[in-house]
């Protein structure tokens, strides 16, 4: 029995985040990155993360951070996992002592393969929207027949996803996990009850199609 599993990222408010559990997420993102309309600080992601239950993964992202301030973040919180959204380098992303996603900002001339082996530290690679205008939270889809057949890590597919176009690309990827930020909001910063339990309901009903055709 396969489940795509699913992370709802830019998490900033309490409710919302009780909004993805109660709908079946299993994971929540929060943005450490202050120019993003979803970043909140160490003290604001805290107090949300400990009204969470167990079995929740936590996992914080960052962008071309000092170290330093990853390393605070990481103290003062209880975050289970890390994602890196910038131009991190793997020697980098394994100084933190806990299990990090490597977002990779998708582009045709990319070898996705490569990039597994450059981040062979990385529990899964996060598929992201290349964009000039942001380095992530785009909002934008990108082209999924780039994903190569047989990636060997787990494909934690982003980028502009959302209630219209779950399905196909459920159907289209077979991805580890889904990872949704925009696509579920009522405004920036700002989820949507409705279009995260729509989301939801639409992954799990997916994945039981995909279960009764095996
Ligand atoms: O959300 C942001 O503002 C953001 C800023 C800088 C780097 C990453 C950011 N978000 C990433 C995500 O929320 C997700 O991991 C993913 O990219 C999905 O975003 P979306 O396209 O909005 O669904």
């Amino acid at each position: 029995m396969k489940r795509t599993r699913v992370k709802i990222c830019g998490i900033t408010r309490q409710e919302d985040a009780w909004a993805a559990i109660d709908a079946g997420a299993d994971a929540l993102g929060f943005v450490f990155y202050a120019t993003s309309p979803r970043a909140v600080t160490a003290s604001q992601a805290q107090a949300i993360m400990k009204t969470l239950p167990p079995y929740i993964s936590k996992v914080g992202l960052f962008v071309n951070a000092a170290a330093a301030e990853v390393q605070q973040v990481v103290a003062e919180t209880s975050l289970d996992c890390l994602q890196f959204h910038g131009d991190e380098a793997a020697d980098y992303c394994e100084k933190f002592n806990l299990p990090y996603y490597k977002a990779i900002r998708v582009k045709p001339e990319l070898n996705l393969i490569q990039c597994e082996l450059d981040f062979a530290s990385a529990s899964a690679l996060l598929l992201d929207t290349f964009s000039e205008k942001a380095v992530g939270g785009t909002g934008q889809t990108f082209d999924w027949t780039l994903i190569p057949a047989g990636m060997q890590k787990p494909v934690i597919l982003a980028g502009g996803l959302n209630p219209d176009n779950v399905t196909q690309a459920l159907q289209q990827v077979q991805p580890y996990a889904v990872d949704v930020s925009g696509g579920v909001e009522a405004q920036k910063g700002i989820k949507s009850q409705e279009k995260i339990t729509a989301f939801m309901q639409l992954v799990m009903q997916q994945d039981a199609i995909r279960n009764r055709a095996v």
